[in-house]
């Protein structure tokens, strides 16, 4: 705790809390903490903290949910202070409560009567992101990922990553599936039982794994990731459980596994559908018991690492198939989190380009501020069968090869373009459903009114987007003006 001292810089603390006693012992915190946030500011209500933080720096604010009337009230505190770490802490904590807050601007969540250790704990791994050469309130860039292959085993120090706190906010979405993600990321985090998480390909498995272990008390130690399915089969046993000197031919040295890395912290074993059957009993005896040895060694070892696992899947067929030991699927199928494809949950899709937009012009030195309406409506609509790694991809791709201060139609891959040229899947979509759905009983034989297919097309669209008018308009080529009037007409028919 309090790695930063002897090289601390200022930091400014402010603290809201109708209770003075209560803001005096948080202030106590601080002050033991490190000097560099020796003094903080107390504030008993509301008003002058607000405008403090309208007017004045701050690092680190913490603030009272009950002070300022519930999560609901945190936004406006949020907005006055955009790269202040704001913890938030209730005396009413539960895992909604604490996503609201999330949700609202809070990067972290204490629950009242917390003990002093814990709120030390949070603020001193705030103080430890900061190097003397940072301005102490810029928030840390996000790690780029390197492009393929990924590594085999990476292993994240919790202070060589210093978004990783921040979990859940890197998982962008708002969707009604997004957020029932969070949620249950949420709840899961705390929990030592195993988690295993499915979904296509690309649609943010390792980021969840990641914030799960952020939002977690394993947070200060590793997350260790092995990618199952880019380790050589003979050397996969050796990456997991280590090896000793003279094992096999090369082991020069003892050499600890990832299983080892990742004592106190989380293994992430990624594509584990691929893994080899006579490893899989090896693994399931490291479940069973904690226990495992290093390859060419006698002696037993014990860890304590959470498992998270993924795989894009069908892990159930993969049983079926013999491929996959089923004791060991239901030994690590505790806590099971299912990513739905990006083409579900369509309402995602613009927020996620935008900030990946703004993430690469910042890189490239480019001038892109947004989308152009016909470049939004094509983003909008296509499959995305790549999903969100696909729409980061080709957001680089575009931000690379072009500037300017919007995105135009012109500027997008060829196979979005030509894609989105053919009939978007939910057209064609409406269009079968119409011609199954035309009544038989009509004057003029099958043939219905333009109007009313005008109609069943426009309300098979708006189904298709929940209900959404400016996506259901985007994928119809029309304005949404014309879905209102369109609307009104058929109101006025029906009086
Ligand atoms: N909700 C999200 N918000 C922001 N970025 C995301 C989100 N989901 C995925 N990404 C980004 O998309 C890329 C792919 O995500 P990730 O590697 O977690 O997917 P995956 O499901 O594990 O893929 P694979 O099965 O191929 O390993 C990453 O760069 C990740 O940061």
């Amino acid at each position: 705790m309090g790695t930063n001292e002897g090289q601390a810089l200022p930091v400014i603390v402010r603290v809201l809390d109708a209770s003075a006693s209560e803001a005096a012992r948080t202030s106590a915190v601080c002050a033991k903490v490190s000097s560099a946030c020796s003094d903080p500011i107390l504030y008993t209500d509301p008003a002058s903290c607000l405008q403090d933080l309208a007017d004045k720096s701050t690092h680190i604010l913490i603030i009272d949910l009950e002070t300022i009337g519930g999560e609901d009230g945190l936004e406006a505190y949020a907005v006055r202070c955009p790269k202040a770490v704001i913890i938030a802490v209730s005396a009413m904590g539960s895992v909604s409560r604490a996503v609201n807050a999330m949700r609202a601007g809070a990067h972290d969540f204490l629950t009242k009567p917390f003990s002093l250790d814990a709120l030390a704990a949070k603020i001193s791994f705030q103080l430890d992101q900061r190097k003397p050469s940072q301005p102490v309130a810029e928030p840390a860039p996000e790690p780029v990922r390197p492009p393929v292959p990924q590594p085999v085993v990476t292993v994240i120090d919790a202070a060589s990553e210093p978004s990783t706190a921040l979990g859940l906010e890197r998982m962008i979405g708002s969707s009604r599936q997004m957020r029932d993600i969070h949620d249950q990321i949420m709840r899961m985090a705390p929990s030592q039982a195993p988690v295993f998480i499915t979904g296509e390909s690309g649609t943010g498995k390792e980021l969840c794994a990641n914030a799960i272990h952020d939002l977690s008390a394993r947070q200060p130690n590793r997350f260790v990731t092995l990618n199952c399915a880019a380790i050589p089969r003979d050397l996969i046993e050796s990456e997991i459980f280590g090896y000793v000197r003279g094992a096999f031919t090369g082991a020069a040295d003892n050499r600890a596994g990832a299983a080892e890395q990742a004592d106190g912290g989380t293994l992430f074993l990624d594509e584990i559908g691929e893994m080899d059957l006579m490893l899989q009993s090896k693994l399931l005896r490291f479940l069973q018991t904690g226990t495992f040895q290093r390859l060419g060694d006698t002696q037993s070892r014990k860890v304590d690492a959470r498992i998270i696992c993924a795989t894009n899947r069908d892990p159930l067929a993969d049983i079926t198939a013999g491929r996959f030991r089923e004791d060991l699927y239901y030994r690590l199928h505790v806590l099971p989190i299912h990513l739905p494809p990006l083409r579900e949950r369509r309402e995602d899709i613009l927020p996620l380009a935008q900030k990946f937009l703004t993430r690469f012009t910042a890189e490239e030195r480019r001038n892109f501020h947004g989308f152009d309406a016909d470049a939004e409506a094509v983003i909008m609509t296509y499959a995305w069968p790549g999903n969100v790694r696909q729409l980061e991809n080709t957001i680089r791709q575009i931000v690379v090869m072009n500037d300017g201060a919007a995105v135009t139609f012109d500027m997008l891959p060829m196979i979005i373009r030509d894609q989105s040229a053919r009939s978007p899947a939910v057209i064609d979509l409406s269009r079968e459903r119409l011609r199954a759905n035309v009544a038989p009983s009509r004057p003029f034989g099958s043939i219905e009114p333009l109007w009313a297919q005008e109609r069943r097309i426009i309300e098979d669209a708006l189904d298709a987007f929940d209900g959404n008018i400016a996506m259901a308009a985007a994928a119809l080529e029309i304005s949404p003006s014309t879905i209102y009037r369109k609307r009104q007409s058929w109101t006025a028919r029906s009086l």
